[in-house]
């Protein structure tokens, strides 16, 4: 294990134990908000390109732009799409990040269809209320309130109801429920014994299935007239003659979709309220573009228009800073399908290989001063898609078909957080990542109503504890 063969010069770094490889290394929880210190270190020992091996496999490990580049451009040619077993466990075998060539790209323009920029203008208004709902019910406690978890609540409800028509409020079951500790478990050991996080993903994965496979099968019993959500879509086209669809690529489609979307833009929001904490002058700069918008709006009572939200400039470098500092996705996996030589190094057929997102984006050579929380340094740069030095939503041809849907969510809750609402950190706040992005304490924060702040007898003695 320690020299495995290839034909040329494999890239440098060490195998660590047989098996385990450095599994253990690579999973250790740490607090940094700065490169993590698995490949920080090994960055320093071997260069931008280091071999390793995790979960039982060779892996190179990539933080060089230019091999990030070549990696995205030759998706499905020299690379492909490829996640760790525990990925493939839990999402299932055929979901859309296992899938390739023709059936993949059928059900990207699926999704694409839902959340692509033409739904989004007609769901704005759906957003703004269900933005507006939270913050109202928020403000309304007389105790702190918790945002991963309410932001986290508030985005898997307005997802099932677009792809399912799930209503929380309505169901016996609990859907939601089901996907807790996702992100722990995903890329995680895979030791599926009682208490570690990937057994409780497997337990809940097996849960959410039965659930959507019911309600799947409710509703192609009773068919609606008008095409409403994505399941009514999805039994439209199951129903055509020669269709590639099958219940379980659809099945597997949504519970990723379901995942994908609230997890990673809960986390997002959550970490942009609490950067715009710790840096007041960014909060003025937000609340200066946002009251503006309100102030140059003819009717008080209309909502957000999709013209005002291509006009918030500083929301979306905001957005894009947040998303260069959390990395909530740490790491890109893709399998060599042929030898490949890069720089004098050789990536042998079948390795696999992580892209690194953090350590490009908190590369001080392209970013000044990396840790600072600095949204204006992305005044007059192109701001949708990737580049070499920015794959927060990935790159190429598997760039994230969810980056538009999460970008409206936040802008338009921190437009109406902003505008109408003050809040104030109460405790909780630290990270961990594992590598993946936690708030082990959540993020407790008191909100109020702007016109009420004064109007509170006994304003609370707030504490901030981080
Ligand atoms: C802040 C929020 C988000 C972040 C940081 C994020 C990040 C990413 C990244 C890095 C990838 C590329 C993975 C790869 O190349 O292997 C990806 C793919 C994907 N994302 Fe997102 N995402 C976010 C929100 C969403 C939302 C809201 C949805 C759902 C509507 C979504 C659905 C997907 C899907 C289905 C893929 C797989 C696409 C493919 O394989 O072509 N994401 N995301």
């Amino acid at each position: 294990w320690r020299n495995p063969s290839c034909n040329g010069k494999l890239p440098p770094g060490s195998m660590g134990f047989p098996l385990l490889g450095e599994t253990l290394q690579f999973f250790s929880p740490n607090t940094s908000c700065d490169i993590p210190p698995f490949i920080k270190q090994r960055m320093k020992r071997y260069g931008p390109i280091f071999k390793t091996s995790l979960v039982g496999r060779p892996v190179v490990v990539s933080t060089d732009p230019d091999l990030n580049y070549f990696i995205f451009q030759q998706e499905g040619k020299i690379f492909q799409s490829w996640y760790p077993d525990t990925f493939t466990e839990i999402f299932g075998k055929q979901n859309v990040g296992s899938l390739h060539g023709f059936m993949y790209k059928y059900l990207k323009n699926m999704v694409l269809n839902l959340f692509g920029p033409e739904s989004l203008k007609k769901m704005l208004s759906e957003v703004e209320e269900a933005a507006c709902t939270t913050l109202q019910q928020l403000s309304c406690q007389e105790n702190c309130v918790e945002l991963k978890e309410a932001t986290a609540r508030m985005i898997f409800d307005l997802t099932a109801k677009k792809l399912i028509s799930y209503d929380s409020t309505k169901s016996s079951e609990n859907l939601r429920e089901n996907f807790v500790a996702f992100i722990q478990g995903l890329i995680s050991f895979p030791l599926d014994v009682p208490g570690t996080a990937y057994h409780k993903c497997l337990q809940g994965r097996k849960r959410a299935m039965k659930m959507l496979k019911n309600m799947l099968q409710e509703r192609r019993e009773m068919p609606r007239k008008q095409q409403k959500d994505f399941f009514d879509y999805v039994i439209e086209e199951l129903r055509k003659e020669g269709t590639l669809l099958t219940e379980a690529i659809a099945l597997d489609l949504m519970f990723v979709l379901l995942f994908a979307s609230f997890e990673t833009t809960s986390l997002a929001l959550t970490y942009a309220i609490k950067l715009l904490s710790d840096n007041p002058s960014v909060l003025n700069q937000l609340q200066e573009e946002n009251e503006a918008i309100l102030k140059r709006r003819k009717n008080p009572n209309s909502g957000v228009t999709w013209q005002e939200y291509k006009s918030m400039t500083f929301t979306f470098q905001l957005i894009t800073e947040t998303a260069r500092l959390a990395n909530i996705v740490p790491g890109i996996f893709r399998k060599a399908l042929r030898e490949v030589n890069f720089k004098g190094y050789t990536i042998p057929a079948g390795w696999a290989i992580m892209v690194c997102p953090p350590a490009v984006h908190l590369n001080p050579a392209k970013y000044q001063d990396p840790l600072a929380f600095n949204p204006s340094r992305w005044e007059g740069m192109e701001l949708n898609g990737a580049t070499k030095h920015f794959m927060a939503f990935g790159g190429g041809m598997r760039f994230c078909v969810g980056t538009d849907f999460a970008k409206v969510q936040m802008a338009v809750f921190l437009h109406s957080l902003v505008t109408k609402y003050r809040w104030q950190p109460i405790k909780g706040g630290n990270i961990v990542r594992t590598p993946g992005l936690q708030f082990p304490n959540g993020f407790h924060v008191q909100i109020t109503k702007k016109d009420q702040t004064h109007q509170r007898k006994h304003e609370p003695e707030y504490t901030t504890t981080n």
